[in-house]
């Protein structure tokens, strides 16, 4: 008798196409996104997406090598750019490719974030489709405690604030943007700002901050006056920003974000869970997404939910699908914003101490870090059962909390 064949089929060899799972719209990313989180490792020439309920995807390197290097970092690791996410990323088989050849929808080339659209399917994802179309107004968004005001920032202090930023000798290079602290800098380790930054807020601060202060029916401007701390982000073209929730312990309730250069679309992702759930997808999915197109100029204030409940998220991509101002549906309702210049936001928070102030009291503990700890924040994506885990504690602290509050 011959020995039986051997068990599974022999590993794909080496080449630039990458398999990648836990990755793809199913999950809540864009073509996008893969690009940006595989494009640490050398030119990514296309995101292959086979249909929008899809967990997998085919990446193509340029080289063979930048394939490799990817698996390396990669592979059943947590991927940062990706919300922490664990994914898995092998060489993928010839079948794989072809299969995704044929059956694509939507390829991004990401070298140049230009979409080519192959309808070879009737229900084709567009990459439009996959992105949040963009409200015009906070109305049209519809995430509580979310206000844009447009038009607030005035040209003339516009120029003032970008030159002000461009001047300053102390600009912080991160990976893909230019970062500027005032009042109070921040860590990107612990997501706080607790050192001085080295120069106090900028004297543009108090005009902003006072007439923000006096808008009405805004909800929490009651505390711009509050903000002791401004981060300047300069983005070229394409760059982004990952999804977050600025840290609750560090930062108090109103954040105000001014935007001067160029326009960029800000994604709001909302993850509801329901109770312990025990479909894995479901966890990582936002169970809502709704995104509005910050022009040059404008204000978003949050607050409230939009402040401590959603994550914030500046997709990486050239081009904005946005809603047309006063579409009613019919016709063309969608148009490109394009990314033409860099866009320089400033964001103004408040500071807090929580050895002061005591932990963050919100009404949100699944997105509060301080009742789950970050390493936490980002594990729960993976694990299953650490939601519901962290919900339990955040409770029992809370009572906890209750407690003392009564005692004291
Ligand atoms: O660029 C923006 O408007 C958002 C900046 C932001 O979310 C942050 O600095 O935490
Ligand atoms: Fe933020």
């Amino acid at each position: 008798m011959s020995p039986p064949p051997p068990r599974g089929r022999p590993p794909p060899p080496p080449s630039r196409h990458l398999y990648v799972a836990n990755v793809g719209p199913k999950v809540g990313d864009a073509a996008e996104d893969v690009a940006a989180a595989f494009a640490a490792f050398g030119e990514v020439a296309a995101v292959q997406i086979r249909d929008p309920t899809s967990a997998r995807c085919v990446v193509s390197m340029a080289t063979d090598d930048a394939a490799r290097d990817a698996i390396r970092a990669l592979n059943d690791a947590p991927c940062a750019a990706l919300g922490g996410r664990k994914i898995v990323v092998r060489f993928a088989g010839e079948s794989a490719v072809a299969t995704m050849d044929a059956t694509t929808d939507a390829t991004t080339d990401a070298t140049d974030a230009t979409t080519t659209t192959t309808k070879k399917k009737t229900n084709a994802m567009t990459q439009e489709e996959a992105w949040c179309v963009a409200a015009r107004t906070s109305d049209d968004l519809g995430v509580p405690g979310a206000t844009l005001i447009l038009d607030f920032v005035t040209e003339d202090e516009e120029v003032a604030m970008l030159k002000s930023a461009e001047e300053d000798p102390r600009w912080q290079r991160l990976a893909k943007r230019r970062v500027l602290h005032y009042g109070y800098a921040f860590d990107y380790g612990t997501r706080d700002a607790k050192a001085p930054a080295g120069a106090a807020m900028p004297s543009y601060a108090a005009a902003l901050l006072d007439r923000a202060a006096a808008l009405t029916d805004v909800p929490g401007v009651e505390r711009a006056l509050r903000c002791d701390q401004l981060t300047v982000n300069e983005y070229e073209p394409g760059i982004g920003l990952a999804p977050h929730v600025d840290t609750h312990s560090a930062f108090g309730g109103t954040i105000l974000a001014a935007s001067c250069g160029g326009g960029a679309v800000i994604e709001f992702r909302l993850h509801e869970r329901d109770g312990d759930g025990d479909d894995d997808a479901s966890r990582r999915v936002p169970s809502r997404r709704a995104a509005i197109y910050l022009p040059p100029r404008s204000l978003l204030v949050m607050a409230g939910e939009a402040r401590y409940r959603w994550a914030h998220y500046v997709p990486h991509r050239k081009r904005d699908a946005v809603k047309r101002f006063g579409g009613d549906g019919g016709g063309a309702a969608t148009e490109i914003a394009r990314r033409e210049g860099k866009r320089v936001s400033f964001t103004f928070r408040e500071t807090r101490d929580v050895a002061v102030e005591g932990p963050c009291a919100c009404a949100w503990p699944e997105a509060c870090d301080s009742r789950m700890g970050a390493a936490q924040l980002l594990n729960e994506r993976a694990r299953p059962g650490a939601v519901a885990a962290a919900r339990r504690a955040a409770e029992a602290a809370a009572a906890f909390r209750e407690v003392e509050i009564v005692d004291s």
